[in-house]
């Protein structure tokens, strides 16, 4: 039987995507909406905190096209925190105006197909929690390895595997500098088995990557993907200027 390979898992993630009833914005009166706006920026000034202490981090960006209007990407130490910040957003007054449209749950995880890595190292403790970049754009979409007729990943032995992900990194080292990659494992918390998470200052260099991806042997016979979303960066300034009507 093919052997696992033993994964190091950090921070727990949420995406959570939310689409704004502009309709319903519109209709409420200038104080409601202040209101709103104030407890938004506060909420993430204690998500701004948090990330500060190093107990977390956060990404807010607004989403292009019609799958929502903004999304927040929370790491957070343990599942009950990711609950709370949920809660806590949808008890607030701006969520009165808001649909939650997806939302992805995972851990941030790193293979160890080497088998060489030491968990207790500060560079890879780094990596397993890590403070989310504030990159111009974000790219988020889950995957899951293939297991179809002769293309099942998890046939392959452990070997072979590695040579795939070598091959993978390979690819993506070229994009070093012009795009952040995080990998959330999701099996056994959602639907796909991975989240995929990229930060890029230049949008183009996600197409130019995930292309140059599904050459990779890795991503070609193994690789089948759920939907993309595409966001710019919201800094919490700009919130009330996104949410001006
Ligand atoms: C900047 C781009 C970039 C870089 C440098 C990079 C490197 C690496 C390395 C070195 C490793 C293995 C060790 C680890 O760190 O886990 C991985 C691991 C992984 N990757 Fe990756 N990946 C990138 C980018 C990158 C992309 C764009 C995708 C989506 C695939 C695509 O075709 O759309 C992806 C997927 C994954 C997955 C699902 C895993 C886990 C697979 C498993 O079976 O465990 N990844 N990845």
């Amino acid at each position: 039987m093919p052997e696992a390979v033993v994964t190091m898992d950090g921070w727990y993630c949420l995406h959570d995507f939310r689409t704004v009833n502009w309709t319903a914005w519109k209709q409420a009166n200038s104080e409601e909406r202040e209101q709103a706006i104030n407890e938004f920026q506060q909420l993430i000034g204690k998500w701004e905190d948090t990330e500060k202490s190093k107990q977390g981090s956060h990404a807010l960006y607004t989403v292009v096209g019609q799958k929502a209007d903004f999304m927040m990407m929370i790491l957070r130490p343990t599942m009950e925190e990711l609950n709370e910040i949920e809660t806590v957003f949808n008890k607030s007054k701006l969520a009165e105006f808001t649909s939650k449209e997806y939302s992805y749950v995972s851990v941030v995880e790193l293979s160890n197909y080497m088998g060489n890595a030491d968990e207790n190292d500060p560079e890879i403790q780094g990596r397993l929690k890590p403070i989310l970049p504030k990159w111009n754009h974000i790219c988020f979409y889950p995957m899951d390895k293939r297991r179809q007729g002769n293309d099942n990943w998890y046939v392959l032995e452990k070997d072979e595997r590695a040579k795939l992900m070598y091959a993978h990194g390979m690819t993506g080292r070229q994009y070093a500098g012009k795009i952040r990659q995080f990998i959330t494992g999701s099996i056994g918390l959602d639907d796909w088995e991975w989240g995929v998470t990229l930060f890029a200052h230049d949008v183009l260099q996600f197409k130019k990557l995930v292309y140059e991806m599904r050459f990779d042997e890795v991503t070609s016979r193994y690789g089948d993907f759920g939907s993309f979303y595409i966001g710019n960066l919201l800094k919490t300034e700009e919130v009330p200027q996104f949410l001006h009507v």
